[in-house]
C-alpha cells in the first residue's frame, strides 16, 4: 500500500486522480505553514476528502498548538508534528495519541541505540511515524536493491516501535518518504510490498508520480499499488469481496481481479469480476448502479471491501436490496418512509406527519421527554424506537439520509474540543436536582419577544370538523403510561416499603429511612406564619361549611305500598387514602379540597400522600393541613408507588378503600390500574388531567379581569387550556384583551409556561349566547366563568361544567383556594359524566327495607310472577313458603 503525498504548494488540478485516491485511505497534505490555511481551504472545498492528514513544512511551535487544535476539530485525521516536538513541548503531548504522527528524520534512526530511547519516550504519545530518508544515495538504492542495512535498521526501528508504542501496543502506521527526484518506477512495487508485508510501513508516494492509467511510464498505477501487496488465497487469483453500504450493511460477496478494481478506481463505481462472464459492472443493465466510496483490504490481505452508494431497487439481481433479502431495523424504516414519501395512502398517519410539520414538532418533543423519563430496559428500548421513528420520519421530509446522519457522528467523532454539553437554559434540569422530573408535556420553545397571543377562531367560518377539532383535548397515550406504572406498582406491591423507599431515591432523589409519618405530627414540623395559618384556616372553615351542608345525615325512608318501608342512609368510606401532588407546586389547598370532605363524611382513617421535600419532610403547610383534618399519617412518597402503597398496602402503610386527589400521568394511571385489578379492592375518585377555564365573555366584561382569569389557569402547566368565548365583542373589545393578556402574561413569574399554553389555547367569537352556552356545553370545561351582564340568568342553561364562576367578581382563584366550593373537579370532558369531589365522595349509601306480613301479602304475587318469568325458583320459593303461612293464619 502507499500513503500518497500533496504538495499544496503547487496546483493540483486531477481532480479524478485525488478523489480516487479517497477511496483506499489517507492522504497526507503539506501545507507550507501551519497557520496558512487558506490554500488548505481552498483545496478542501474542491476535493471533499474523507481522512486527511497535514505536514505543514514549517517548524511549529507552542504558539501553534491551538491551530493544531483547530485543524484537528475541522476534520484533518491527523496530524504529522516533528518528534523533537512532540518531546521536548509539554503542549504537543496534550494532544491525542491517535491523531498524531512523529515524523522522524533519517539521521534520528541512523544509530539504532538513539531509536529505543525515541520510542521510548514517543511511547504513548502518537500512533504512527512517518520517516524522512533524506540521502539521495539511500533512496535510489532502495528503489532498486533496497540496501540490507538500511533495511536492517529500519526493520530494528519498526521492531522496537511495535513493542513500545502504547496504548494500543502496535503502530498503527509507519510511512515511509524517500525524498528522491527518482520518479517511482514499477519496479518500485516490489519494495512497496517488502514494506507492507515485512514491516507494515508504506511509502509516501507524492501525487504527481501516480497515475490512474496502466503502463504510463515512469508513474505508478494506484491500482497496482493498491494491490501489490494483497495476496489471493485462490488459484485464479480473484479476491472475495464484500459489498456494503455507506453505512456498512452487507449488499453481497462477489469478486475482484486486479483489472475490475483499476477499473473500479477509474469509474469510481462498483466494478467486480464475474467468473462466468468477465468484467461486471455492477447497474450497467439493471440501472441499480454503485458508486464507489471506498475500497478496504482485510487484515491480512486476501479480501475486499467496498463501500458503496447503492442505487436502483437494490444489489441482489433478485431486485432486493441486499442478497441476503431485506434490511430490517432503521434501514428499512427509512426505506419504508421514503417510498411513503413517494406514494402513501391519504389519511394516512405517516402523511400526516410529512404534512403537519407541528403535529411531527410536538411528538419528536413528546417522544423525547418520554424517553427522558423511561427508567426500565424495555422502557427505554420503547421509547427511543419512538423517538427514531419521528425523527427519521422528519429526516425523510427533508431529504435527510441515515448516512447523513452518520456522517455528523463520525465528523463529531472527530472532534477534539468538546463543548461543555450543558443544555439550553430551558431545558437544564439539574437545578432543579431532579432530573426525572420532566414535563410530560412540552411544546415548542417560544422566543421571549414574542407576543403571547391565544388563537382566534370565528364560530361562522369554521366547519363542523374545526369545531369539533376545538372541543377536542390532546391524546393522553395512557397504553404507553400504564406500560410505564405496571412494574412499579408490582415492585411495591412485592417487596413494599422497601421498594417505596427506593422509588423515592430514584424519582424524587430523596433517601428516607421510613416512607411514613404518624400523627401526632411534630409542632415544629408545621410551622408556619401567622398570616399563612390565618389564610388557611379561614378557607378551611369556608370549604368545611360548604362540605358539611353537602351531607344530609338523615335516613330516607319512603313507603313505597302499604306494609313495605324502604330506606337509604349513608356510611363513610372507612379508610381513604388523599394524594396531594408535590412534584412542582406545594398544594396545601389540595390537602384542603380532599382532606375536609373526608373528615365531614367521617372517614375513620385519612391517610395522605405526597412526594417529600428535599430534607426528606413534609411541607409544613400540608401537615398542618393534615393534622387540620385529622389525618392518621402521611405517607411520604408521590407518583404510582404513593398509589400502589396506598392500593395494597405495606408494612407501615395501611391498604386503603378509595384514592382521591389530582396528580401527573403516572399517578392518574397508576389510579386507574390499581381500580382495575379487582384483588386491589380499591376506587378512585375520577380520571384527572390537565387544568381547563373556559369564560363566556361580552362587551360588559372587564378586558384586564378577563385575561386574568385566563392566565391564572394557563399558568398551571404547559397543557393547561384555556379559552375564551367571546359574544359579539366588538374588535376593540377583543383586542383589549388580548392587549391585557400579553401585558399581564409577560409580568408573571410563570412566564415560561403561560408563553407554552396561551398559544395552544383559543378565542372563539360567536354570535349570541346560544351559541355560546352550545359550545361551552359540548366542551364540558373543569371551569366556567361566566363574565356577562346578566350572568345569573345563564346559570340555568350550564349542562356540563365542573364548578361554575358566575360575574365579575368571582375570578376562579377563589374556587381553587377558599370560597367554599371543591377544585378537585373533572377535566378532559368528564363532567359531562362525573361531579368534583364533595362530601359524597367519601360516604356510601346503604339501602334497607322491611315488609310487614301485610306488606309481603301485598308484594308477594308480583315477586313471584316475576322469578316465574324469569325461571329462578327458589326466588319465587322464598316468598311463596312465607305467604302459604300467612294464607294459613286467615
Ligand atoms: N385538578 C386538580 O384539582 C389539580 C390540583 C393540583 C394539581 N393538579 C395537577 O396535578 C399535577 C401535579 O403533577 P406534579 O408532577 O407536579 O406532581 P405529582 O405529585 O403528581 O407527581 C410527582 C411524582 O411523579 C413521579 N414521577 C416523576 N417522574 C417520573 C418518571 N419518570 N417515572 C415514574 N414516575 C415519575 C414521582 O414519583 C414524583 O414523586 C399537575 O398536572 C397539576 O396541574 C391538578
Ligand atoms: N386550579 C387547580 C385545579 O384545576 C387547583 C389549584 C390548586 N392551586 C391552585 N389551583
Ligand atoms: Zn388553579
Amino acid at each position: 500500500m502507499i500513503l500518497p503525498i500533496i504538495n499544496l504548494t503547487n496546483q493540483v488540478s486531477d481532480e479524478k486522480l485525488v478523489s480516487s485516491l479517497n477511496l483506499i485511505g489517507d492522504i497526507i497534505l503539506r501545507i507550507p505553514d501551519i497557520c496558512e490555511t487558506t490554500t488548505l481551504s481552498k483545496f478542501l472545498e474542491t476535493f471533499q476528502l474523507d481522512n486527511y492528514w497535514i505536514f505543514p513544512f514549517k517548524d511549529i511551535g507552542s504558539q501553534d498548538i491551538e491551530q493544531v487544535i483547530n485543524l484537528l476539530d475541522q476534520g484533518a485525521h491527523k496530524v504529522v508534528i516533528p518528534s523533537f516536538r512532540i518531546l521536548g513541548d509539554k503542549n504537543f503531548s496534550t494532544l491525542p495519541a491517535n491523531r498524531l504522527i512523529a515524523h522522524i528524520t533519517s539521521h534520528e534512526i541512523s544509530n539504532i541505540e538513539n531509536v529505543k530511547e525515541l520510542i521510548k519516550n514517543l511511547s504513548g504519545l502518537v500512533s504512527g511515524y512517518l520517516i524522512t530518508i533524506s540521502n539521495d544515495e539511500t533512496v535510489s538504492k532502495a528503489m532498486r536493491s533496497v540496501p540490507e542495512n538500511f533495511l536492517k535498521d529500519f526493520n530494528n526501528f519498526v521492531q522496537i516501535a511495535q513493542k513500545n508504542l502504547l496504548p494500543s501496543g502496535g503502530i498503527s502506521k509507519v510511512g515511509l518518504i524517500l525524498q528522491s527526484n527518482n520518479s517511482y518506477l514499477s519496479s518500485s512495487l516490489e519494495f512497496i510490498k517488502r514494506l507492507s508485508e515485512e514491516f507494515s510501513a508504506e511509502l509516501v508516494v507524492p501525487i504527481d508520480q501516480l497515475t490512474l492509467d496502466s503502463n504510463v511510464n515512469g508513474l505508478l498505477n494506484i491500482a497496482d499499488a493498491f494491490t501489490c501487496s494483497l495476496k489471493s488465497d485462490r488459484s485464479d487469483g480473484l479476491f472475495i469481496t464484500a459489498v456494503v453500504d455507506e453505512r456498512g450493511l452487507l449488499l453481497g460477496v462477489v469478486y475482484s481481479s486486479i483489472e475490475s478494481i483499476r477499473e473500479a478506481f477509474k469509474t469510481k463505481t462498483g466494478v467486480y469480476q464475474s467468473r462466468k462472464r468477465g468484467l461486471w459492472y455492477k447497474g450497467a443493465t439493471s440501472g441499480s448502479v454503485q458508486e464507489l466510496k471506498r475500497i478496504q483490504t482485510d487484515c491480512d490481505g486476501d479480501s475486499l471491501r467496498f463501500v458503496v452508494k447503492q442505487h436502483g431497487t437494490g444489489f441482489c439481481h433478485l431486485n432486493t436490496r441486499t442478497c441476503f433479502g431485506d434490511d430490517s431495523g432503521l434501514t428499512a424504516l427509512e426505506n419504508t418512509l421514503q417510498s411513503r414519501k413517494l406514494s402513501s395512502p391519504t389519511g394516512s398517519y405517516t402523511q400526516r406527519l410529512f404534512q403537519d410539520s407541528n403535529l411531527l414538532h410536538s411528538k419528536i418533543i413528546e417522544e423525547a421527554n418520554e424517553l427522558c423519563s423511561a427508567t426500565t430496559k424495555e422502557n427505554i428500548a420503547w421509547e427511543t424506537a419512538d423517538l427514531f421513528y419521528f425523527s427519521l420520519v422528519k429526516c425523510v421530509a427533508n431529504g435527510v439520509s441515515l448516512t447523513d446522519v452518520e456522517a455528523h457522528l463520525n465528523q463529531r467523532a472527530k472532534k477534539i474540543t468538546r463543548r461543555p454539553g450543558n443544555a439550553k437554559f430551558e431545558w437544564n434540569k439539574s437545578n432543579e436536582n431532579n432530573e426525572e422530573q420532566i414535563p410530560l408535556i412540552v411544546t415548542n420553545e417560544q422566543p421571549t419577544n414574542k407576543i403571547i397571543k391565544m388563537q382566534r377562531f370565528n364560530l361562522s367560518k369554521i366547519d363542523d370538523i374545526k369545531r369539533t377539532s376545538l372541543l377536542q383535548r390532546p391524546i393522553i397515550k395512557s397504553s404507553d403510561i400504564l406500560f410505564k406504572v405496571h412494574p412499579i406498582i408490582d415492585d411495591v406491591r412485592k417487596r413494599g416499603d422497601l421498594a417505596l423507599i427506593e422509588y423515592t431515591l430514584k424519582f424524587d432523589k430523596v433517601q428516607l429511612t421510613t416512607p411514613v409519618i404518624s400523627s401526632p405530627f411534630s409542632p415544629d414540623d408545621m410551622k408556619i406564619d401567622d398570616s399563612t395559618r390565618q389564610a388557611i384556616d379561614q378557607a378551611y372553615e369556608n370549604i368545611y361549611k360548604f362540605h358539611d351542608a353537602q351531607y344530609d345525615r338523615s335516613t330516607l325512608i319512603v313507603e313505597t305500598m302499604p306494609g313495605v318501608t324502604c330506606s337509604r342512609f349513608s356510611r363513610p368510606i372507612e379508610k381513604v387514602g388523599i394524594y396531594v401532588p408535590g412534584g412542582t407546586a406545594i398544594l396545601p389547598s389540595t390537602t384542603l379540597m380532599l382532606g375536609i370532605p373526608a373528615k365531614v363524611a367521617g372517614c375513620k382513617e385519612i391517610i395522605i400522600a405526597s412526594p417529600p421535600r428535599k430534607d426528606g419532610k413534609v411541607v409544613p403547610e400540608v401537615l398542618y393541613v393534615a393534622h387540620k383534618v385529622g389525618a392518621s399519617k402521611v405517607v411520604l412518597a408521590g407518583g404510582a408507588q404513593a398509589i400502589a402503597a396506598l392500593a395494597y398496602g405495606t408494612k407501615t402503610v395501611p391498604k386503603v378503600d378509595k384514592i382521591c386527589g389530582p396528580g401527573n400521568q403516572y399517578v392518574t394511571a397508576a389510579k386507574m390500574a390499581v381500580q382495575n385489578d379487582s384483588s386491589a379492592m380499591v376506587s378512585i375518585d375520577m380520571p384527572a388531567g390537565p387544568s381547563e377555564l373556559l369564560v363566556i365573555a361580552d362587551n360588559t366584561s372587564v378586558p384586564s379581569y378577563v385575561a386574568s382569569d385566563l392566565l391564572s389557569q394557563a399558568e398551571h402547566g404547559t397543557d393547561s387550556q384555556v379559552v375564551l368565548i367571546g359574544v359579539s365583542l366588538t374588535p376593540e373589545h377583543l383586542s383589549n384583551i388580548e392587549n391585557e393578556i400579553h401585558k399581564q402574561a409577560s409580568q408573571l413569574p410563570r412566564v415560561d409556561i403561560v408563553r407554552e399554553s396561551i398559544p395552544k389555547s383559543f378565542i372563539l367569537e360567536v354570535k349570541d349566547m346560544e351559541e355560546a352556552m352550545k359550545f361551552s356545553n359540548d366542551y364540558a370545561p373543569e371551569h366556567l366563568i361566566l363574565h356577562l351582564d346578566d350572568a345569573d340568568k345563564w346559570v340555568e342553561k350550564v349542562q356540563n361544567a365542573g364548578s361554575v364562576f358566575v360575574g365579575a367578581y368571582s375570578p376562579e382563584s377563589c374556587g381553587d383556594y377558599a370560597s367554599g366550593t371543591n377544585h378537585t373537579l373533572p377535566t378532559y370532558g368528564y363532567a359531562r359524566m362525573y361531579s368534583g369531589v364533595n362530601t359524597l365522595t367519601f360516604l356510601k349509601h346503604i339501602t334497607s327495607q322491611k315488609l310487614t306480613k301485610e306488606g309481603l301479602k301485598n308484594l308477594g304475587y308480583t315477586v313471584m310472577r316475576l322469578a316465574e318469568v324469569e325461571e329462578l325458583e327458589a326466588h319465587r320459593n322464598a316468598v311463596h313458603v312465607r305467604i302459604k303461612d300467612i294464607e294459613k293464619e286467615c
